[in-house]
């Protein structure tokens, strides 16, 4: 059978990451593509040739024309601008909501069967951007960023409980920004719901709650740090596990900015919300039955987010 092809739209620090990742890992073969002239084609060649080291199967072409990314099964969307220190993700929607037009139209016109899996920030309004632009089928384009949250929520968990992260199982739900859900009912260590840690003086509601907005605050943690882009480990790993998924057809339950259109009563909406990705993308939204502070939260969060939304609509005309 002919390897899966793999298109990285934006060959920056996520893209060139999740070349190195889709590589080691034989996921298929890999296209950089990015408009700036030699980084997608410098990028590739490294990866290439660290593989007799690493020892894997797969191409690796850099690119700065759309027509090499024709036929992908899996395109995942890095191109934009990351923010800096001092700037929240909703900065950046005016100038990453052109650079999805181009991107919309690109895959449209040459990988109109591709699983799309956006990054670019401000995620939820992103995502539902480059799916209006792209006029792909909603289940097949869908936002990364609740396996990231959710992942950064479960490494600060398994350090207050010193336990290994593979024991810890966490949901984030909502938008991609200072509103999201960090859902402490649903998340476990072995089984256990935090809650229930917490009766049994394993930790406190204030550490929790400390976790919970250290979570909330996992982006701008990093991009303090970095102090000239944003986190791209963490984020490309994210966004491998749910190219996996759709490759191998694994129905794995993860939490993806996905189109709701009825699930947790929302009309018509890309927001982070409980998914199954197999063969077919989003082959479901769980919806989940949230108490009423958790339900509040994801409220706020959603308003949020369609207020991003129709900040784009008043950019782009054609999006209105
Ligand atoms: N969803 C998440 O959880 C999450 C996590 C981390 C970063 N991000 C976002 O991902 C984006 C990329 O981050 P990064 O660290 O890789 O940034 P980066 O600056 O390292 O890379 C972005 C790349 O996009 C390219 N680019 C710009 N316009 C383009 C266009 N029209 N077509 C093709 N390529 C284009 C640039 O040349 C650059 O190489 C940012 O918007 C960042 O905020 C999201
Ligand atoms: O925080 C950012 O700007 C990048 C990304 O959304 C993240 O959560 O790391």
């Amino acid at each position: 059978m002919a390897r899966a092809k793999i298109a990285l739209i934006g060959a920056g620090q996520i893209g060139g990451t999740l070349a190195h990742l889709a590589a080691i890992k034989e996921l298929g073969d890999v296209v950089l593509f990015d408009i700036a002239e030699g980084t997608p084609q410098g990028k590739a060649l490294d990866i290439a040739e660290s593989g007799p080291s690493e020892k894997f199967d797969a191409t690796l072409k850099g690119t700065n024309s759309y027509s090499d990314i024709a036929g992908a099964d899996v395109c995942i969307v890095t191109a934009g601008v990351p923010r800096k220190p001092g700037m929240s993700r909703d900065d950046l929607l005016g100038i990453n909501l052109k650079v999805m037009k181009a991107v919309g139209e690109g895959i449209a016109a040459n990988a109109p069967d591709a699983f799309v899996i956006c990054i670019t920030n401000p995620l939820d309004a992103m995502v539902w951007a480059l799916r209006e632009f792209s006029g792909l089928p909603h289940k097949k384009v869908v936002g990364m960023a609740g396996v990231l949250d959710s992942a950064r929520f479960r490494h600060f968990l398994s350090l207050e409980f010193n336990v290994s992260m593979k024991d810890v199982s966490a949901f984030v739900l909502g938008g991609h920004g200072d509103t999201m859900v960090p859902l402490t009912r649903y998340s476990t260590v072995a089984g256990i719901p935090l809650p229930d840690l917490v009766e049994m003086n394993w930790t406190t509601q204030e550490k929790l709650d400390a976790i919970v907005q250290r979570t909330r605050d996992g982006g701008a943690e990093i991009v303090g740090l970095l102090k000239t882009g944003s986190a791209f480990y963490a984020p490309a790993t994210s966004a491998i596990e749910m190219a996996e998924a759709y490759l191998k057809d694994q129905r794995r339950l993860l939490p993806c900015a996905a189109w709701c259109d009825g699930e947790f009563g929302l009309k018509g909406m890309y927001v982070g919300v409980p998914t199954i990705i197999g063969a077919n993308g989003i082959e479901k939204v769980v919806n989940i039955k949230l108490a009423k502070d958790e339900q509040e939260m994801f409220n706020s969060s959603v308003e949020a987010v369609k207020g991003l939304v129709e900040a784009c609509k008043g950019i782009d005309d054609s999006l209105a």
